[in-house]
């Protein structure tokens, strides 16, 4: 199981070595605005879900939502301290 830091680890490594194939590297490169458009997107999966999937179809949407958040962080050169110091 990937937890919310690892996955933040992971993707920022990902932005760094540029790897073949990473679709991270695809959405960092498509930049801020096609990044926020993902964000919205997922957020209104993860509405729906809620109201008429699955729990673990909400439990998903949400996952993606949490991954196009950290894409937008690593796009922003945003930390998980950055974030966390307004939670
Ligand atoms: N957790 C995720 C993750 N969640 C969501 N997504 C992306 O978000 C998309 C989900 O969006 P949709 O439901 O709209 O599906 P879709 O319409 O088919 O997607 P698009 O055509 O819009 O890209 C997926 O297709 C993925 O592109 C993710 N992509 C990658 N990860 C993890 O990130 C890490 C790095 O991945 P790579 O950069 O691809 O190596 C790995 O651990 C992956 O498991």
């Amino acid at each position: 199981m990937t937890t919310f830091d690892a996955l933040f680890t992971e993707l920022t490594e990902k932005s760094r070595t540029r790897p073949e194939g990473s679709g991270t590297v695809a959405e960092l490169d498509r930049g801020v605005h096609a990044i926020g458009k993902k964000i919205v997107e997922e957020a209104a999966e993860v509405w729906m879900a809620a109201e008429y999937e699955s729990l673990d179809d909400c439990a998903m949407e949400i996952s993606q939502l949490l991954y196009h958040a950290q894409v937008m962080m690593i796009a922003k050169g945003l930390t998980l301290d950055d974030v966390y110091a307004h939670l």
